[in-house]
């Protein structure tokens, strides 16, 4: 189906995904057995999200299509006074009050719609929130495994975008199939009362266009499916070339032409197959229009030969008549409402797929049993002894394990580092000590407590982490260092003694020094009035954050790689004296800085290779000892003022 492949385009993107089971499930067929699913999945949301407008909406519907059967049948009534043989001011009296009534149904009916139509917008908003807090309260709590997994982040990305659209219209559309059905229930009631063979007649009319417009929904599914991969490349490569963070580097790199040339293959890829569906279904509805035509002309047809035959009135074909534009017209709303609800109910499905599957991985929900004969303990506030046994874990998708049989301790009140070249693990055995990962095989313990046995977020309660990839968080500087921690803060209020500690500490004080408006001024350029910091100045809040969290284990990962020489060795110095007696784990390519730490580790392809002090590991020759002296050699090299400065650092 659709145009072949780009060959440019790389052939993860130009896959189906798998989809197989969706392209099953959109079978004309299915989509029948599906539909009720759809509209008790859309009553569900809607019930949910307002029960008093749900009601009001349904309630509301139901009395407008009661006064559309009425009106129509009150028109016989005026029908049949306006063609009796009686003269002509005395046919009008006696259809007065047949006449009033189908102005008190219609006026009423406009009352009853407009009522419904407000309750439903209401709706809206409301269902928006709802599916937006689910989505988002399940991507901030998922295993970070499932963040690393390719194919989860195709469905995140489905859900997040077209599928949380489709949550409120789901509702909208159900509401309007509802309403469909209510009027072309009112008009078949009618022309049933009128004569039974009207009736299939009407329905007749329907066939055509239903089939056409399942035909259309369809295919724009499906074409969805297919150029996931492509819209997802495209969002990516959009996001390259409108950021700031990437702008220098789209210039210094010459990379404009390039970006613009993938984005131009993906996107007229994506033309592609959009004008080829767009001709496919132009085909359907032109088909489907041209069978409606026959249809209608069947129908009026056989109304003109019941009525020659004498076996309906005049008036009772002049009603039918009515009845069925009237039902024709809901007919078309309900076919189009029913199709669009099913298409955006294909879109919801993925929605809701995704959240279910999201929420099976957010791992409180799944906590390991405390070992045999061990009830399940509390994590402690503070510990004596941390111990990582045989630890063994490979990233979801990768070939090779990142660890592998890693054992290490950490007491209370140590510095313990961790080194070793770029890829040896050490990001990756930082992650699965602060709870952030669990590890496949092996065990972390805090004292006597496996960190499997306890929800997560006891853990995160119990560590500050200095990360290597830091978030700018787009907030002011207060809350960059204090992080939801600290308490609120009023214009006046004196600063919080603990944020200004950890400023202070950090190095980060000099740098709120010079913001416009302090602590309180946003850290963003985006927005007015937002200022934007150094990379350094950037790192010197994340360590004043590091600092404020009143945690007993500090994970310092690469704290210093933008700090400049003075401010690494503040750090340095803070770490080596505990950092007011917490216990570090540090990590650090600046080996200098750790001769100081309680004992080293030294990481090879996901295995500790080496570990003790740096006395013992120096006289061990090994790795550390290789690594140590290369970087003493290049701090010899510059000569007598860099040497001093490593021997204060160190
Ligand atoms: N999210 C991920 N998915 C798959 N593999 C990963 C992921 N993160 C890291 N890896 C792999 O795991 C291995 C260890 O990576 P890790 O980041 O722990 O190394 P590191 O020692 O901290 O390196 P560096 O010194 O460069 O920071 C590497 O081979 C890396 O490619």
């Amino acid at each position: 189906m659709g145009p072949p492949p780009d060959p440019g385009l790389p052939e993860v993107i130009l896959s189906w995904h798998a989809r197989d089971r969706e392209l099953t499930e959109t079978s004309l067929g299915t989509i029948a057995r599906r539909f009720p699913a759809t509209i008790l999945q859309a009553a569900r949301l809607a019930w949910r999200a307002s029960r008093a407008d749900t009601i009001t909406t349904v309630s509301l519907n139901v009395a407008a299509g009661f006064f559309t059967a009425f009106w129509l049948l009150a028109t016989t009534g005026v029908l049949t006074a306006l063609f009796s043989a009686a003269p002509t001011p005395s046919r009008v009296r006696d259809a007065l009050p047949s006449l009033a009534l189908v102005a008190g149904a219609v006026t009423l009916r406009a009352g009853l719609q407009a009522g419904a139509g407000w309750a439903q917008a209401r709706l809206e908003p409301q269902v928006e929130r709802l599916v937006e807090l689910r989505l988002y309260e399940a991507t901030t709590a998922v295993d970070m495994t499932a963040l690393d997994d390719s194919d989860f982040l195709d469905e995140l990305k489905r859900a997040q975008g077209r599928g949380m659209a489709s949550a409120p219209m789901v509702v909208q559309q159900a509401v309007d199939v509802l309403t469909g059905a209510i009027g072309m229930i009112a008009a078949a009631g009618t022309l049933g009362v009128l004569h039974p063979l009207l009736l299939p007649l009407l329905l007749l009319t329907a066939v055509p266009e239903g089939w056409a417009s399942l035909r259309s929904a369809r295919m724009r599914y499906l074409m969805m499916l297919s150029l996931i991969g492509v819209t997802r490349r495209k969002w990516i490569l959009s996001e390259l070339m409108v950021d700031r963070v990437h702008a220098a580097e789209v210039r210094s790199f010459t990379m404009r032409r390039f970006l613009l040339n993938q984005y131009d293959r993906s996107a007229s890829y994506q033309r592609r197959v959009e004008l080829d569906v767009a001709r496919r279904q132009l085909v359907v509805k032109v088909t489907g229009d041209m069978l409606k035509g026959v249809a209608t002309a069947l129908v009026y047809v056989a109304l003109g030969i019941m009525l020659w035959r004498g076996s309906v009135p005049l008036a009772v074909a002049g009603t039918a008549v009515l009845a069925i534009r009237s039902g024709q017209s809901s007919l078309a709303n309900l076919v189009f409402a029913v199709n669009r609800c099913y298409e955006e109910g294909l879109y919801f499905g993925d929605y809701v797929r995704f959240c279910d599957a999201a929420e099976k991985r957010i791992p409180h929900r799944a906590l390991a049993p405390a070992p045999a004969g061990e009830e399940r303990r509390r994590l402690p506030d503070d510990f004596a002894h941390i111990r990582v046994r045989d630890v063994a874990f490979t990233y979801p998708g990768a070939d090779a394990p990142s660890l592998s049989g890693v054992s290490l301790d950490l007491r209370k009140g140590e510095v313990v580092a961790l080194v070793g070249e770029n890829g040896s693990g050490k990001t990756t055995l930082a992650k699965i000590m602060a709870g952030l990962y669990d590890p496949d095989a092996g065990e972390v313990r805090w004292d006597d407590v496996p960190l499997t046995t306890v929800p997560p977020q006891d853990v995160w309660e119990r560590i500050a982490v200095i990360a290597q990839d830091y978030t700018h968080w787009p907030m002011t500087a207060r809350q960059n260092i204090t992080m939801g921690r600290g308490r609120d803060h009023a214009d006046g209020d004196a600063e919080d003694p603990a944020m200004l500690a950890a400023a202070r500490a950090s190095g980060a004080e000099e740098v709120v020094a010079e913001l416009s408006h302090g602590y309180g001024t946003l850290l963003d350029r985006r927005f007015k009035g937002g200022a934007d910091l150094s990379g350094g100045q950037w790192q010197r809040l994340a360590v004043a954050r590091g600092f404020f969290r009143d945690a007993p284990l500090l994970i310092c990962d690469e704290p210093t790689a933008a700090l400049d020489a003075r401010a690494e060795h503040q750090l340095f110095e803070r770490i080596r004296t505990h950092a007011d007696g917490r216990t570090v784990l540090l990590i650090t390519h600046r080996l200098a800085s750790v001769r100081h730490a309680d004992r080293i580790y030294v990481l090879e392809r996901g295995k500790v290779i080496e570990e003790g002090d740096h006395a013992a590991l120096m006289a061990r020759g090994g790795l550390y000892a290789d690594l140590y002296s290369l970087q003493a050699a290049a701090y010899g090299a510059g000569g007598p003022r860099a040497q001093a400065g490593q021997t204060s650092a160190g």
